[in-house]
């Protein structure tokens, strides 16, 4: 059975090389023109079998592979990634993770392996830049192999350090990887490729690697279906003497000329026509700019091809296009169920947003990970809409966080009035942790505000020559023995008879505080107590709580000291009254 060239994907941190690697690689698969199989793509970039033999000379010995190449999208980067989708999965068959050597594993890296996990899509790492290692002799397009034994001990050496420091890294983040060529089983190990997308080096290895991955594990998956063609919506352009045409990448079957097709949208699917099939033509036969394209009457799996259609209304970038009879072909509910977004939602919880199917997924997987329940989700800009329907439930669901999407004007005017916290990011998993910090914050200051709403156990004793004034109000030096002591509480002693009001703290200094904690000495103003009479040195005093207190109060995490200093309240009011805060 014939196959097809895998989709390949290339992801990683900015700045790590995704763009230069992929220049590398537009420049490789031109080659030389003489050699043929050279097609041209739009949105991608075909290697031909034919040019990775050329590529790895000696390193690929005597294998051969029926897999026919490399298909590489063009657009780099994660949110590609996501949101040019196929079956409900990525359009990615294999991706490449791109490391900077120097850098080593950055959000965004963790970001793209979270979601290469996510969709179960089998990854290569390229560990990107060895040219940058001290003493790094290069020879362009060289196999990393050949070109690692011509460098020196000490080179050697360095790069080894670098590329350890990685490989923990990753398997810190539960990733295995080792070198490619110390990788016995390959179900085991992530394959580590070192490149340099700047000279070449360890370009062929890295294509003989997705090559080898390919045949080995993707046989199946890329076996060529015969049949109405299956594809993907990179684009959508209007396009001068065209009209409306959709770069697309066909990833099954066959495209044909005149085929009417269904194409998603965030509506019901589009059914239209294909008016032409076009591919680029080589560079150097364009005489005139306005004539880019050749028209082509039949086109099979896998390309990127620009179609033009009759109509485009509707269709967003990542959609599904398929062939189809007409517009009562059954499979255009494939096409609804691929565009249909499935998040799991709940009764209570936060709201979604994201710029694509593909991220609002990804991110509800994080969010479900993390334990964070949703109650919305959408695809676009944070809208007003968005800001009132998020203010039902508790404080913790007035929350709306963003992936990769704006907030619009009239909603930021109603985010204040509806006390209504949105957070923003292009990272997935740094929207997750930001919430997930949000969220303890506001619970230690939702703590801590009940706490003042209502008296807080607190045990304290008078100490000894530390009577500054007897009476109206009389002050005192006490040390804080268990809780805290604010002004307003009541106190009591060991009987439950009433000490007084407290109506200042300070400490040595005079200063006022705010509070008294567990270990502090202050002096506190004392109202409606005379010492010598209700109060003396060495005397143990309590807070006194309200028996609506006391039950706000087990709500709340107390520490040890609190709890005893609890047990003594409780069983000082029960001596008046038995049944207190049953
Ligand atoms: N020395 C050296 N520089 C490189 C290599 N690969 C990339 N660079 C440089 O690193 C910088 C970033 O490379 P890009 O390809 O733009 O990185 P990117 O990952 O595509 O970045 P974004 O598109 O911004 O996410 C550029 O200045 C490149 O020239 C390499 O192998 N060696």
């Amino acid at each position: 059975m014939a196959i097809r060239q895998p989709v390949v994907s290339v992801l990683g941190h900015v700045d790590h090389g995704k763009t230069k690697l992929l220049d590398r690689i537009r420049g490789t698969a031109v080659g030389d023109r003489e050699a043929g199989a050279i097609t041209q793509h739009i949105g991608a970039t075909e290697v031909p079998i034919g040019r990775i033999y050329e590529m790895c000379g000696s390193i690929i010995g005597s294998k051969k592979f029926t897999v026919p190449g490399l298909l590489f999208i063009d657009t780099p980067g994660h949110q590609a990634f996501t949101s040019l989708r196929a079956r409900g999965g990525s359009l990615a068959d294999l991706a490449v993770l791109v490391i900077d050597i120097r850098e080593g594993l950055m959000p965004q890296t963790i970001e793209s392996i979270h979601i290469l996990r996510q969709y179960k899509t089998p990854f290569v790492i390229a560990l990107n830049k060895v040219d940058t290692i001290e003493g790094w002799n290069s020879t362009a397009d060289r196999p990393f192999v050949l070109s690692e034994k011509d460098q020196q001990a000490h080179t050697k050496e360095v790069f080894e350090q670098h590329m350890y420091e990685i490989i923990s890294q990753l398997s810190g983040n539960g990733v295995f990887a080792d070198r490619y060529d110390r990788i016995d089983d390959f179900t085991k190990a992530v394959a580590l490729i070192p490149i340099s997308a700047k000279t070449g080096e360890g370009v062929p290895d890295l294509m003989l690697m997705l090559i080898g991955l390919a045949q080995r594990f993707l046989e199946t998956r890329l076996t060529k279906e015969e049949g109405p063609g299956k594809g993907t919506v990179l684009e959508v352009k209007e396009v001068k003497g065209l009209g409306q045409t959709l770069d697309m990448i066909l990833y099954s079957g066959t495209l044909k000329t005149g085929a009417t097709v269904a194409i998603g949208t965030r509506g019901a699917p589009l059914v239209t026509r294909i008016k032409a099939i076009l591919k680029p033509k080589p560079l150097d036969e364009i005489r005139d700019p306005r004539d880019r394209f050749d028209n082509v009457k039949e086109l099979h799996a896998a390309a990127g091809v620009k179609i033009a259609v009759q109509d485009a209304t509707g269709v967003i970038a990542g959609a599904p296009i398929r062939v189809v009879k007409n517009a009562k072909d059954p499979s255009i509910q494939e096409i609804t169920e691929e565009t249909s977004i499935k998040i799991e939602t709940e009764e209570k919880g936060i709201t979604i947003k994201a710029d694509a199917i593909g991220s609002l997924e990804a991110l509800a997987y994080e969010a479900k990970a993390a334990g964070i329940p949703i109650r919305k989700y959408g695809i676009g800009e944070i809208t007003r809409r968005d800001v009132l329907e998020s203010s039902y439930g508790n404080d913790t669901h007035h929350v709306i966080l963003g992936f990769n999407v704006s907030t619009s004007k009239d909603a930021e005017a109603e985010i204040a009035t509806h006390s209504i916290k949105v957070m923003t990011n292009n990272i997935v998993y740094a929207l997750i942790d930001d919430y997930k910090l949000w969220l303890d914050e506001s619970t230690r200051q939702n703590e801590s505000d009940k706490r003042v709403e209502f008296a807080f156990p607190a045990k304290i004793t008078i100490l000894p020559d530390h009577i500054f004034r007897v009476n109206k109000p009389a002050v005192v030096g006490v040390r804080v023995l268990a809780g805290r002591i604010r002004v307003g509480e009541n106190l009591i002693d060991r009987e439950g008879k009433d000490c007084g009001t407290i109506k200042s703290v300070r400490d040595d200094d005079g200063n006022v505080l705010k509070e008294g904690v567990q270990g502090d000495e202050v002096s506190v103003a004392i109202e409606g107590v005379t010492v010598g009479r209700q109060i003396n040195e060495n005397d143990v005093l309590y807070v006194d709580m309200i028996e609506s207190g006391y039950k706000e109060v087990q709500k709340v995490e107390l520490t040890d000291d609190e709890k005893l200093a609890l047990s003594d309240t409780v069983a000082i009011k029960r001596r008046t009254e038995p049944f207190w805060g049953m």
